[in-house]
């Protein structure tokens, strides 16, 4: 794995060990003490041993008090019981990170359950719709549309040299709260803390990128406190040049098994760049391919219960967006290796987009050519209500950002036609989602299946309790990212993300499923990583699409001896006697 090193700081020095870089976990000599009790990276607070700070040359710097095992853990856990608000806390976990690198990664790790909901969603939505007012350090890179011809010049004032995953947004489609121009940045950054937490890919290899192309939101252009480029975006030949030279100046500055995810582009951009790039970068675009792996994953679990395939099931989508299509897509690859003909796979997918149902030579029109794909022949069905009558699907997906489109009606009428219906309110954050799991499994009378793409706590219902499953692409992209980076992939084939899939769903147990979840739970995340990267691997193996040689033997072991230690280093050399 070689990347063109032009930078020879200090950080790059270190890095150039092993196929990875072992950095995160090596002694630096040429960084003093002060340096290390400062720097996020070799910070250990109050961890520090009084030998260590004696021959760190930082003894009084500290109170005397030396914390050992998981007391700094529960110092910050105490902390952040203390504040009411989810954004105070996003704020103080952030501010860690920038701090103290290893401490945020432990105190997300002590609870990937309880943590992800603040920085991931639902709170990145709210912290990035006040990410001008709570902008406190420079994170991550904002290049604009000033940079054009540039891009590589700025890309190279990144200190890190060895950068191996970039998530990048030009802030136009913020979960389900729009356009939010360069405040989109708490997406990336919280997407490659995922990247860490969840998967082990080191912090100083990852790099979140916001493209600031401008904002079309008025709000945010008259808002004295906005952070981003005050213009209206830039669209047409100017976006896609600008957009082009930042891929090529990626690849030139990091190499080309440098991973670029695509995150919250708007539609039209996300589906045009998507398909320009799939085939000559290591890239692919989260929304699209993450979320239909997610799905696809949920689906395949809740066939254990139904005792059926994929293909004995008629799937109704609320929206016919990147998510919507991307899972549609998906499961027609599945139904296929099922044994079905395309066409026969497509009488099984109907969606409903802002205009109705999509149907070939709809009155109202706005297909577009990858909703025409999905073109049902049928007169025109203008309501969800009228399409679920008419379609009776047992499976209903809502990927359309219209917070409570699955209302009582339409869930009792899913309760009507299925004894088991499946209901995936996958919109983001909260406020957006189709339907709450309480109105879910109250509306259908404890029947459903349901899972969501924020959290929604345990609900109980007729004396049972019900642990809805979130059904979100943070199961698939950290997993898909640490196995496209340990095979060296240069590109990512949509197989993968079936791959992926049907790995997530093997691993989910009797247990989830009696308690109602389709996913794992999310504190062994990170054993579904490590699995949906080793079938990765394998795959890139089996299909001549690895660079790393040679062949590890043992996958798995090789996967884990890539990934990032959360135990601290050591800062005394093991040669000094005190
Ligand atoms: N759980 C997860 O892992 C993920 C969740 N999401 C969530 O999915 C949502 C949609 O994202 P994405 O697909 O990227 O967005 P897009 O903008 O690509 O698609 C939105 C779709 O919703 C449709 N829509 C809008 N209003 C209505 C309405 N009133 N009735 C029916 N359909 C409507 C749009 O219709 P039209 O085409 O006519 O404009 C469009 O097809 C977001 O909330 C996002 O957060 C996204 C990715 C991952
Ligand atoms: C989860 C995600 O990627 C989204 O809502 O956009
Ligand atoms: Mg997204």
């Amino acid at each position: 794995m070689s990347s063109p090193v032009t930078n020879l700081d200090k950080y790059a020095q270190r890095d150039r060990l092993g196929i990875w870089g072992t950095g995160d976990n090596e002694v630096v000599g040429s960084i003093s003490g002060f340096g290390r009790l400062f720097d996020k990276r070799y910070s250990k607070g109050l961890a520090f041993t009084h030998e260590e700070r004696q021959q760190l040359g930082i003894h009084g710097l500290l109170p005397y008090v030396v914390r050992e095992g998981n007391e700094q853990v529960e110092h910050c856990r105490a902390l952040l019981d203390r504040l009411d608000q989810d954004l105070d806390k996003y704020m103080y976990l952030i501010n860690l990170s920038e701090r103290h690198e290893r401490l945020f990664y432990k105190v997300l790790s002590s609870d990937i359950g309880h943590m992800m909901p603040l920085v991931y969603t639902p709170t990145v939505g709210l912290a990035c719709q006040r990410y001008s007012l709570i902008y406190q350090t420079a994170k991550g890179m904002f290049i604009s549309i000033k940079d054009k011809g540039h891009i590589y010049d700025v890309l190279k004032n990144w200190p890190e040299t060895d950068i191996r995953a970039i998530v990048v947004t030009d802030g136009e489609r913020i979960l389900g709260l729009g356009d939010l121009g360069a405040n989109g940045m708490g997406i990336p950054v919280g997407k490659l803390s995922l990247y860490t937490a969840l998967a082990g890919i080191k912090p100083s290899q990852c790099l979140p990128i916001t493209l600031d192309v401008g904002t079309n939101t008025e709000s945010l252009l008259e808002d004295p406190l906005y952070i981003g480029l005050r213009e209206r975006r830039v669209t047409g030949a100017a976006y896609d040049e600008f957009v082009d030279e930042f891929m090529h100046a990626c690849v030139r500055r990091f190499g080309q098994n440098c991973l670029i995810q695509f995150e919250d582009f708007a539609n039209a951009n996300a589906f045009k760049l998507l398909s320009k790039y799939r085939d000559s970068f290591c890239t692919f675009n989260d929304d699209i391919q993450g979320t239909a792996s997610v799905a696809v994953a949920g689906l395949l679990a809740s066939l254990k219960i139904k005792k059926t395939q994929l293909r004995d099931n008629t799937l109704l989508f609320l929206g016919a967006g990147e998510a919507a299509l991307g899972i549609a897509n998906l499961c027609l690859m599945a139904m296929k290796a099922e044994g079905l003909s395309e066409e026969e796979a497509k009488t099984r997918i109907w969606m409903v987009d802002s205009r109705g149902v999509i149907v070939r030579d709809r009155p109202k029109g706005g297909l577009t050519e990858h909703k025409l794909h999905f073109a049902q022949l049928h007169e025109p069905i203008d309501t969800l209500a009228e399409a679920v009558r008419k379609v009776r699907p047992n499976v209903l997906i809502g990927a359309a950002a219209q917070g409570g489109a699955f209302n009582q009606e339409i869930l009792e009428l899913m309760a009507d036609i299925n004894e088991t219906p499946i209901i995936f309110a996958l919109s983001n954050p909260t406020s957006k989602a189709e339907c709450t799991a309480e109105e879910a499994y109250t509306h259908t009378k404890g029947r459903c299946i349901f899972a969501s793409g924020s959290p929604f706590a345990p609900v109980t219902y007729n004396n049972r309790k019900y642990y809805p499953g979130q059904g979100n692409n943070s199961y698939i992209f950290p997993g898909v990212a640490l196995g496209v980076l340990c095979a060296g992939m240069l590109t990512i084939p949509e197989e993968v993300f079936l791959v992926a899939a049907e790995r997530l769903a093997e691993i989910v147990s009797k247990d989830d499923l009696a308690k109602g979840s389709l996913y794992p739970p999310l504190n062994s995340i990170v054993s579904c990583s490590m699995a949906i990267a080793e079938k990765v691997v394998e795959y890139a193996y089996k299909n001549g699409l690895a660079t790393i040689r040679p062949e590890p033997a043992n996958k798995l072991a090789f996967i884990k001896a890539q990934m990032y230690d959360l135990d601290y280093p050591r800062s005394v050399p093991a040669t000094y006697k005190m």
